[in-house]
């Protein structure tokens, strides 16, 4: 018998970056919302193989893909070689700062451990995640939380409330790596507050909670792309309440009280060639 699961999309409320390590990674403090906005993975039984097809937006397939990736870190943790073939239908634009490839590899972890009866708890798929890239450990939890360390260490958050999101995304995808690189630590910009956002969440007040948006991340990739400043501006003109970089961009999204408000502002804005997206958070 072959599952269905959905891989949903995240956004960032808050993102800081408190230092460099010296394997070149980041210590970070960032407050993390899951999005209705999902892929969806189907998995079916195989004998030998480990195959992956796909429908909707491209996504390079070959074996660097997140999902084979963690399907093949999972057969050597668990010390099989069962088959599986994997259905992706993908809705979630790629590389564009939404934890595309992520949430993928978190329910591919899920997914083949219920298809080949492994029974590994979900400390030993965190585990697992971890290896697989920093945002693969929120994925396999969602929600709300608070992620430090390099994303790893997550602190969960009561539910936030169901507040709309507009997500406009370029045309051009960014390079997580680079943008990373680019970052002058002595000069971030705007850092969070994020006791603060913690506190605005918790009071489910929408203009408290946009006030407190703040992502260091933009320093280098609002610089890089300008373009992006102006779809700030253009959101809170449409009638966002609040609007950010989401991760290492380039989507930005908008915050609005509610889905349906986010789909009738959404349904205004003209940004030919951008993939434009009205949900909201889980
Ligand atoms: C910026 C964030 C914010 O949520 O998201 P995205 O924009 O990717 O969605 C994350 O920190 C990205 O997480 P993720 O995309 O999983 O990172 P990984 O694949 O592990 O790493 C890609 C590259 O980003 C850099 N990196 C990533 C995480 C981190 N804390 N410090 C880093 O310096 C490293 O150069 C690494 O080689
Ligand atoms: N299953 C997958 N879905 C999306 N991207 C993937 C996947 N597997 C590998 N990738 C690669 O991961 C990189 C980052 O994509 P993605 O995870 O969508 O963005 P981000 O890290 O900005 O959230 C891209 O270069 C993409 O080609």
């Amino acid at each position: 018998m072959g599952l269905s699961l959905t891989a949903h999309a995240k956004i960032n409320l808050t993102l800081d970056v408190l230092s460099r390590r010296p394997d070149g990674y980041h210590e970070v403090e960032m407050i993390m919302q899951s999005i209705k906005l999902h892929d969806r993975l189907e998995f079916s039984p195989a004998v030998g193989e480990i195959t992956l097809t796909s429908t909707g937006l491209p996504v390079p397939m070959g074996p660097d893909n997140l999902i084979l990736r963690a399907a093949r870190l999972l057969q050597q943790r668990a010390g099989v070689n069962h088959g599986a073939h994997i259905h992706l239908d993908k809705r979630i634009p790629v590389a564009a700062g939404l934890a595309g490839g992520s949430t993928d590899a978190a329910a591919t972890l899920q997914g083949l451990n219920r298809l080949w009866q492994l029974e590994l708890k979900q400390d030993q798929l965190m585990e697992l995640a971890r290896q697989l890239g920093a945002d693969v450990s929120f994925c396999l939890t969602g929600g709300t939380a608070i992620a430090r360390g390099i994303g790893e260490v997550l602190t969960p958050l009561a539910p936030a409330p169901r507040f709309g999101v507009i997500l406009v995304k370029p045309p051009f995808g960014v390079s997580t790596a680079r943008v990373y690189q680019g970052l002058d630590l002595n000069n971030l910009g705007h850092r969070p507050h994020t006791s603060a956002m913690v506190e605005a969440l918790k009071q489910g007040d929408l203009d408290k909670v946009a006030y407190c948006l703040a992502n260091v991340l933009e320093s280098v990739t609002l610089n890089l792309y300008p373009e992006l400043k102006e779809i700030k501006q253009q959101l809170m003109q449409a009638g966002c309440r609040g609007v950010l970089m989401s991760g290492s961009g380039p989507t930005v999204f908008g915050l609005t009280k509610d889905e349906k408000s986010a789909e009738q502002i959404a349904g205004k804005l003209n940004y030919p060639g951008y993939q434009v997206i009205a949900t909201s958070m889980v």
